[in-house]
């Protein structure tokens, strides 16, 4: 019990349940459990929204489902769902409201933190964004010597990098073709250099993005590059405000810093890091696709927000794919799971779940400051499948461990592609049925024999199959199909972290390295002593500075 009340999750008679089951299905292979229900490839689908999900290539049975969402019931998901909702301060170590959710409600919504509804003030900013936006679009906004902007550069970090450089990515046929927006976000020196070397500073506008304007690699990227802008233009301070806007929470700072609090687009503590490209933080691809792409973009992600707080539990899709991850991990010992995107335009997806999911739920303290004695985050990892099939694929189908693995993919292809392209399109999607095909049904030794293999190929040329998948398939990948597939991943997150009775929403495991990188900085320079620093980090500051000829 923990002082709420809650029984420990390894301690609920729905785990130990699941945990008797789990012996009980043991080696099932996925070719009985398709043998045995002919109407699985079908029945195992859920739709969201534009959403196509296929789970039947998943280990479970009804069984298996039913248990796993009385185990939802027995952690009460939806109590802390609808808390969260509700605006109530759900992130306790930190005394936060999470309410990314009302980042994409409507006008007419209302949802209250503190007794204020913060509706209006999430569509004035939007309004505010839409407004910036057009002028930059239209030429209006002009930058110091009067030359309308061509180039936009987004610097910021984590949630204030990752989401808006994946989006652009994702919706680069959507974007205006006459802009040019990149994303700077390493303090190594090479990003910003890369990032402006090319531009003509007459025509670039930098975003700042950073929700405290206090992490250092945006700030020192920040300096960088107005000492850049105004060394090339020959300007004065004054310049800054034509060509620096900011997104933050920290007006103060953002003064500090020189930029116009007029251009500054604000969103609020409630908004986590990597839960807040839908917030002020989305600016640089408003600019790029525009404010009625980008609004699609959020009723994507409110649709979908609907479906998780409305939908039943046997046809809630976040529930059901957070559950299918509480159950690898507890129970087949997944450590890792992939997110393989077939389209090149989601080329960044999963290194934004990353962030989204491993620093959500990589945790190993439960919400009262016990240690967790089950799985928590898998680590998330993958790239667009064509690629990975040349690659990593080889372990997943015939390594030693569980990788369940998410397909993503389109039946239509995006942009304006030459007719010659729009053809590969097929062959791309073969690849992407084949594959889940292979992993889960496998090959037998039967079957290689039957195709004449010599007897001593056969364990090699065998696969033994049985590896889980979903298929996420969708018409085609469009602003608003984007925010829903988003959406279903975050909801997803705080399933997993629900059930594990973890804080999904602050991450104390990025503050110990900030910390320290401060320290060791000076004795890198100025090879000041530092107290504390160990042995071996202490040889390594002396290799460096002799490398450097200090
Ligand atoms: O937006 P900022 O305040 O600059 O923060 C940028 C990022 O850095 C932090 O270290 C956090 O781990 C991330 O959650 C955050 O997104």
């Amino acid at each position: 019990m923990n002082a709420e009340g809650r029984t420990r999750l390894n301690q609920m008679p729905e785990w130990t349940a699941l945990g008797k089951h789990r012996e009980q299905l043991g080696d099932t292979h996925l070719r009985e459990l398709f043998a045995a229900d002919p109407g699985r490839g079908t029945g195992y689908t859920l739709t969201v929204g534009d959403l196509h999900l296929d789970y039947s290539k998943h280990l479970v049975t009804d069984e298996t489902l039913d248990l796993l969402r009385e185990l939802a019931a027995a952690a009460d998901v939806a109590g802390l769902r609808d808390a969260m909702f509700r605006g109530e301060k759900i992130n306790t170590t930190e005394d936060r409201a999470v309410l990314h959710t009302a980042l994409r409600a409507p006008r007419e919504a209302v949802v209250e933190v503190d007794g204020e509804n913060v509706v209006p003030g999430v569509h004035a900013v939007l309004d505010k964004m839409a407004a910036f936006s057009e002028r930059v679009r239209s030429g209006e906004w002009t930058g110091h010597t009067g030359r309308r902007i061509r180039n936009v550069v987004n610097i910021g970090i984590g949630g204030s990098d990752l989401g808006p450089a994946m989006a652009y990515g994702a919706l680069r046929s959507f974007t205006d073709r006459g802009l040019t927006v990149r994303f700077v976000s390493n303090v190594d020196g090479a990003d910003l250099h890369e990032a402006v070397r090319d531009l003509d500073a007459a025509e670039t506008l930098f975003i700042i993005a950073s929700k405290t304007f206090t992490t250092i690699e945006t700030i020192t990227n920040a300096t960088s590059a107005r000492d850049w802008l105004l060394t090339e233009l020959r300007a004065d301070q004054a310049a800054v405000a034509k060509h620096f806007v900011a997104l933050s929470t920290n007006a103060e700072k953002v003064a500090d810093f020189g930029i116009d609090t007029a251009n500054m687009f604000e969103f609020w503590d409630w908004v986590g890091g990597r839960y807040s490209f839908d917030s002020a933080i989305g600016l640089s691809l408003m600019i790029a696709i525009g404010p009625d792409r980008f609004r699609e973009l959020l009723d994507g992600f409110h649709l979908v927000d609907e479906h998780f707080r409305t939908a039943p539990a046997e046809a809630n899709a976040p529930l059901l794919l957070g559950l299918l991850g509480v159950w690898y991990g507890a129970f087949f010992d997944a450590q890792s799971h992939a997110v393989l995107p077939y389209s090149h335009y989601l080329s960044k997806f999963t290194a934004y779940l990353q962030q989204l999911d491993m620093e959500s739920n990589g945790k190993s303290v439960d919400r009262d400051g016990n240690p967790v004695e089950w799985q928590t985050g898998p680590v998330v990892w993958g790239t667009p499948g064509t690629n990975g099939q040349h690659a990593y694929y080889q372990l997943i189908h015939q390594g030693t461990k569980v990788i369940p693995a998410d397909f993503i993919g389109f039946a239509e292809p995006v942009g304006d592609l030459r007719p010659g392209l729009v053809a590969q399109h097929d062959l791309l999607m073969a690849n992407f049925f084949a594959q889940t095909q292979a992993l889960a049904f496998g090959k037998t030794p039967e079957e290689v024999r039957a195709e004449g293999v010599a007897e001593e190929l056969v364990p090699h040329k065998t696969f033994r199959g049985n590896h889980p998948t979903t298929t996420v398939l969708a018409k085609e990948l469009t602003p608003s199909v984007l925010g829903q597939l988003i959406a279903l991943y975050e909801h997803k997150v705080f399933v997993q972290g629900a059930i594990w009775n973890i804080d999904s929403f602050d991450q104390w495991g990025v503050e110990l390295g900030k910390v320290l990188a401060k320290r060791v900085e000076p004795a890198l320079t100025e090879g000041a002593e530092v107290p504390g620093l160990d042995e071996s980090s202490k040889a390594l500051v002396a290799k460096y500075r002799a490398l450097r000829g200090r």
